[in-house]
């Protein structure tokens, strides 16, 4: 028998490229109404914006009636403070890939949304456990039943990007994770037409442990000169049939997201073989952070 998440609202907190694919998705297939909040009143209309753009495609496809893209769009609400998100039954916090402001949203959530709502992460590399433990209340013992409850609503909930079009949630639990937060966070994903793998909380997960050290290693050939830039990405298309090269999914993942999982993974694990590319630290640097800022490996318009 399937679960029902119960989930009749959503909080998204960061209106990035992330958490406007999952306001999409949660909106359209899952049909739940979505809260949207994001420091910057630009994230939001630039977020907004794109989804009326998937929306129109989706339509202009024949993909979706125009009457369930307008329900859909009516859906998605912004929200102007995590305060305006107090109702919701679940939250999914999309900002930077940072562990301190990640624990600082997640002790603002615990103080101000209700007491049973999950309180989801779609980080890409960070300790699930690490940000559970920044919910428990300061005095608490972190076995007792207070913290138990709290950071037992703390889940990882790693969608990928683009998010309506990737088929994959990584859904990650934390030391203090409860069953019920596990299984009503995986029907979840199922109703906004997902799959769910599950990995352990190590850092970078399956996912990130695998694919971040194959893209650092790309960023590493073209600093030593090994190949140029087209050459890397082309070895991969034309050789392994990957459909972007792993210069070009860098730049669309956001190198300052490429280089915040290296170095999780490298502090996360002490091991050097992590070491970030010095060339991805200098991109960084320069704010030339891929796609989403018009300039990584490759230029973009718009
Ligand atoms: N880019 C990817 O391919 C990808 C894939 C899976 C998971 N992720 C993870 O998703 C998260 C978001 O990544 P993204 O690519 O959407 O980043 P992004 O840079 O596109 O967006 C981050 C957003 O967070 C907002 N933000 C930052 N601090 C905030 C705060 N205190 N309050 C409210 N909003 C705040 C920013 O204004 C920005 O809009 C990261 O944890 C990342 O690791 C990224």
């Amino acid at each position: 028998m399937s679960i029902a998440h119960g989930i009749k609202r959503l909080g998204v907190l960061g209106a990035g490229q992330m958490g406007t694919g999952i306001a999409f998705v949660s909106a359209l297939h899952a049909k739940v109404p979505v809260l949207l909040h994001d420091k910057s009143a630009h994230q939001i209309s630039k977020g907004l914006s794109l989804i009326d753009k998937l929306l129109a495609k989706d339509v202009s496809k024949g993909r979706l009636q125009a009457s369930d893209a307008a329900d859909a769009r009516a859906r998605i609400q912004t929200a102007d403070s995590v305060e305006a998100m107090r109702d919701v039954d679940m939250v999914v916090e999309a900002v930077s890939e940072n562990l301190d402001l990640k624990r600082a949203i997640f002790r603002e959530f615990a103080a101000k949304i209700r007491p049973d709502a999950i309180l989801a992460t779609n980080t890409s590399s960070i300790s699930i456990t690490k940000i559970a433990g920044a919910v428990i209340p300061e005095g608490e013992p972190a076995a007792g039943e207070v913290a138990k409850a709290v950071s037992g609503r703390v889940v990882g909930l790693h969608f990928f990007n683009p998010v309506p079009v990737m088929k994959l949630v990584e859904l990650i639990s934390a030391v203090q994770t409860s069953q019920d937060t596990l299984n009503r966070s995986r029907a979840f994903a199922e109703a906004c037409g997902k799959e769910v793998a599950t990995s352990q909380d190590v850092p970078g997960f399956v996912s990130n442990a695998l694919l971040m050290p194959f893209i650092n290693e790309a960023i590493m050939c073209l600093e030593k000169g090994v190949a140029t830039r087209d050459d890397i990405d082309k070895t991969f298309r034309l050789g392994m049939a990957h459909p972007m090269g792993p210069l070009q999914l860098a730049d669309f993942i956001g190198l300052d997201t490429c280089l915040s999982i290296q170095q999780t993974l490298y502090k996360g694990t002490s091991d050097s073989k992590y070491r970030p590319s010095v060339l991805l630290e200098r991109m960084v640097d320069a704010q030339y952070l891929g796609k989403k800022s018009g300039r990584g490996f490759y230029e973009y318009n718009n």
